[in-house]
Parts: structure tokens; C-alpha cells; sequence
């Protein structure tokens, strides 16, 4: 893989420069909440802005479907990305448009422009490759060199991460070149007992990664959203909380194979329910109520783990030589229902082992509930990126930077 330092010595002064980011960040409607993606990017774009190229940044936000919608438009962090470089950075109102083509090409070397959110083209998440090639190829008519360093999107066979680098010289960025870096010891040499936590809202995407880590891991501890499936898999009412419906017999086979290899696969023993998901913009306290794994009533919807398991969690991730930790174990974006994901922040940073937090809403929970990021051994940008890294599967980002 060749990096952006063998792009920056060979002279980028006057090119236009394809920075496929990841500025996928959380929204409290045109506020961001947490601007860790953006950060994350900051060195590769300063890098080549400071040589003189005319870079033009590029990301999807969101799963909006194929077509604008302005509640996934990417200029809240267009701006924040100005006030980070402490310059002035021009914004297209669209992706591959007469907007695009006219800033990019008003760009003076040094200049930084972002693009809408890719997204908001079909092409882009396309399956079928002549779909996606041709968007791909509106995309490649903007610059003369690519460089991928949107680490959280590597996973996904989308136009502007798999196809566009085939039609451009490309190069990995720092974000991308660190991550590797750090996720590839976690493959080679991983110190054990070895602890995944994986939690979050995307289930059937994490569902799937399971299959390979019950080969890999020695204790797995499910939450968040994830866990209900797996409790209804074990026969329990789950009310009206998250679930994928046509996962359980999958979920049912994890668990008998759990069982058999000696692999501990933990679920919760209890769970924090209401009536409703919660409304995030009153963060005044509902009506949570706390009750054994096997006892949600119906109608109720689980939204966090409880205090038992906390505890229960707490333990079995205090001796880990190696943690990794995917999705938040509750909607901790509410007060209500952040103690669970507090009480697995806290107990990575008391295990004596190496830590790793995965994903854009993972490691916005560790910063906004307050954690020094800086006392984990790595927070990754990507979370399905990272675990698919884990399980060895091949990357369509990273292979598309390959020679
Ligand atoms: N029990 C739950 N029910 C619904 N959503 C949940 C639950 N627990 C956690 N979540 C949500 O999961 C989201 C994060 O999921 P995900 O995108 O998979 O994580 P990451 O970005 O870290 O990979 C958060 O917005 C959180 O509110
Ligand atoms: O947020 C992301 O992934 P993550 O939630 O797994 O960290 C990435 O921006 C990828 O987004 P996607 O899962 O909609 O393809």
C-alpha cells in the first residue's frame, strides 16, 4: 500500500486530490455532538493542503436513500472542518454536479472543498458494479489522485471507496495507515484472555462478525441493542425491543457452538426498560424501570443493561489482556440510560490489558460521557470496519488501495 508521504514526496502542488474521509459524525440536528471523525482526518488534509494541492474532500453521512435529504447534508461538518483548519473551506451542493465540478475547479493550490454527501447518489451503495463504476467514474472526472483515509467506511463495497481508487492513483492516508497499524496486532500476536464487548444499534452487521470471533475470542459479552435477539434466541419475551427476526436460528447455532468450544458468550441478566425509546431532546428522566434478562414484559422496550450486569461485565473484563469493544450497551445518549455504557468505559480502563474502542458512536460515548480518550490503548474510527478487520476478512477499501 503506498502512503501519502510517497504521495507528498513525489509533489501534489497544483493537483487535485480525491480525500475519501469518514465524516460520519453524530448530529443533534445541524449540531455536531461529537467531532472525532473530523479530528481524525485533520492530518492527512492539512498534509496536503500545506503542499500545495487542491483537495477535495469527499464523504457519505447518515443512510439517507440515494437521493438528497437535508437532514444528512454534509455542511455542519464542511464548516467544522473550516474551523479545525483555521481556513476558509469551499462547500458543494452537490456530489458530482455543476456545483461540484465549478468549486473544485475555483480551487487555488492549499484550498480544501468538501462535496455533499456521496450518499445522496444511488451509485454510490449500489450493487450492481455498472451502477457503481459509472458513479464512480463522475467522481474520478473531480481529481487526479485518490487518497482513501475514511477507515469506518473500508468495509463497504461502496463506488467512492472500492471502484473510484481503480480509476486514479491512490494512496492511503495517516488515519487509515495508523489504524492498520494498530488493528494488525490484534490479528498477529493477540494477548489473551482475549474480550470482545459488542453492543450498538447496527445488529445485523455485528451479528455476522460473531460467526469468526467465537474462533478468535475467549469471552464475548453481548449488549445494547444487540442483546435481544440473543435473548429471544434463548426462548425469552423481548416486549418491543430491538431485534433481528431472522437471525435468531443464528443466534440460537452461536450459542450452541459457544457452548461446545468453551468460548463464554454472555448475555444479560438484566435489562433497563420503558414504554418507548426515549426522546433525546427532553433529557429530563422517563420512567426506566429494571428487570431480569428472562422477565421483560410485553410491550416493553430494553434499552440499556442493568446494574447486575454491569457488575457481571465489570468482571469478566477484569483480567483481559486484550479488550475490544464495539457499540455502545445502551442508548447512552440519554442520561436515563448511559450507566451501562459508563460501567463498560470504566471497567477497559481498570482491566490491566490493552483496550480498544471501535466506532463512531463507541467512541463519541467515551468522550462525551467525559473519559480521557487518551487512557485507552486505541480508539478506531470505524466499528464494523474494524471488527470485519478482525475477523480477517479482505477489505474493499484497503484492498482497493493495494498495487
Ligand atoms: N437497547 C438499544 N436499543 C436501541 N438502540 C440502542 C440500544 N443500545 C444502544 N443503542 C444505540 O446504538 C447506537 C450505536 O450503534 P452502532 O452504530 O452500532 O455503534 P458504533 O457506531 O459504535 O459502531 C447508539 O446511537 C445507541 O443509542
Ligand atoms: O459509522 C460508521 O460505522 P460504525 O457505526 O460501524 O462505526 C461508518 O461511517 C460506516 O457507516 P455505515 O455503517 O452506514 O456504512
Amino acid at each position: 500500500m503506498k502512503t501519502i508521504d510517497e504521495l507528498l514526496s513525489e509533489g501534489v502542488a497544483g493537483k487535485r486530490v480525491f480525500v475519501r474521509a469518514d465524516l460520519n459524525v453524530p448530529l443533534d440536528g445541524t449540531t455536531i455532538t461529537d467531532d472525532g471523525r473530523i479530528r481524525a482526518v485533520l492530518p492527512t488534509v492539512k498534509a496536503l493542503a500545506d503542499a500545495g494541492a487542491r483537495v477535495v474532500v469527499a464523504s457519505h453521512l447518515g443512510r439517507p436513500k440515494g437521493a438528497p435529504d437535508p437532514a444528512f447534508s454534509l455542511a455542519p461538518a464542511a464548516a467544522r472542518l473550516g474551523e479545525l483548519l483555521g481556513a476558509d473551506v469551499a462547500f458543494a451542493t452537490d456530489t458530482v454536479g455543476e456545483s461540484a465540478a465549478s468549486t473544485v475547479a475555483g480551487l487555488a493550490d492549499g484550498q480544501v472543498a468538501v462535496v455533499e454527501n456521496l450518499r445522496f447518489n444511488a451509485g454510490e451503495t449500489s450493487k450492481d458494479d455498472a451502477e457503481r463504476g459509472a458513479f464512480a467514474d463522475q467522481l474520478a472526472a473531480l481529481a487526479d489522485v485518490y487518497v482513501g483515509d475514511g477507515f469506518g467506511a473500508v468495509h463497504r463495497k461502496h463506488a467512492s471507496v472500492f471502484d473510484l481508487p481503480a480509476r486514479l492513483p491512490h494512496y492511503a492516508g495517516y488515519l487509515i495507515a495508523t489504524e492498520v497499524g494498530v488493528l494488525r496486532k490484534l490479528t498477529d500476536d493477540v494477548k489473551r484472555p482475549y474480550v470482545v464487548a459488542l453492543g450498538g444499534a447496527k445488529v445485523s452487521d455485528k451479528l455476522a462478525v460473531i460467526d469468526q470471533l467465537l474462533g478468535k475470542a475467549d469471552r464475548i459479552l453481548i449488549g445494547g441493542g444487540m442483546a435481544y435477539t440473543f435473548l429471544k434466541a434463548k426462548g425469552y419475551e423481548i416486549g418491543s425491543s430491538l431485534v433481528q427476526e431472522d437471525q435468531v436460528p443464528v443466534v440460537q447455532e452461536y450459542l450452541e457452538r459457544a457452548e461446545k468450544s468453551g468460548v463464554e458468550l454472555v448475555l444479560p441478566v438484566d435489562t433497563l426498560v420503558a414504554d418507548e425509546f426515549p426522546d433525546m431532546k427532553a433529557k429530563a428522566p422517563g420512567n426506566p424501570e429494571n428487570v431480569a434478562a428472562d422477565a421483560i414484559p410485553a410491550g416493553k422496550m430494553g434499552l440499556d443493561i442493568g446494574p447486575e450486569t454491569r457488575k457481571l461485565y465489570a468482571s469478566k473484563l477484569a483480567d483481559a489482556a486484550t479488550v475490544f469493544w464495539n457499540g455502545p450497551m445502551g442508548v447512552f445518549e440519554h442520561p436515563d440510560y448511559a450507566e451501562g455504557t459508563k460501567a463498560v468505559a470504566q471497567a477497559l480502563l481498570d482491566s490491566p490489558g490493552f483496550t480498544v474502542v471501535g466506532g463512531g458512536d463507541s467512541a463519541a460515548a467515551v468522550r462525551t460521557l467525559g473519559f480521557d480518550e487518551q487512557a485507552f490503548g486505541h480508539i478506531s474510527t470505524g466499528g464494523g470496519a474494524s471488527l470485519e478487520y478482525l475477523e480477517g476478512k479482505t477489505l474493499p477499501g484497503l484492498a482497493a488501495l493495494e498495487d
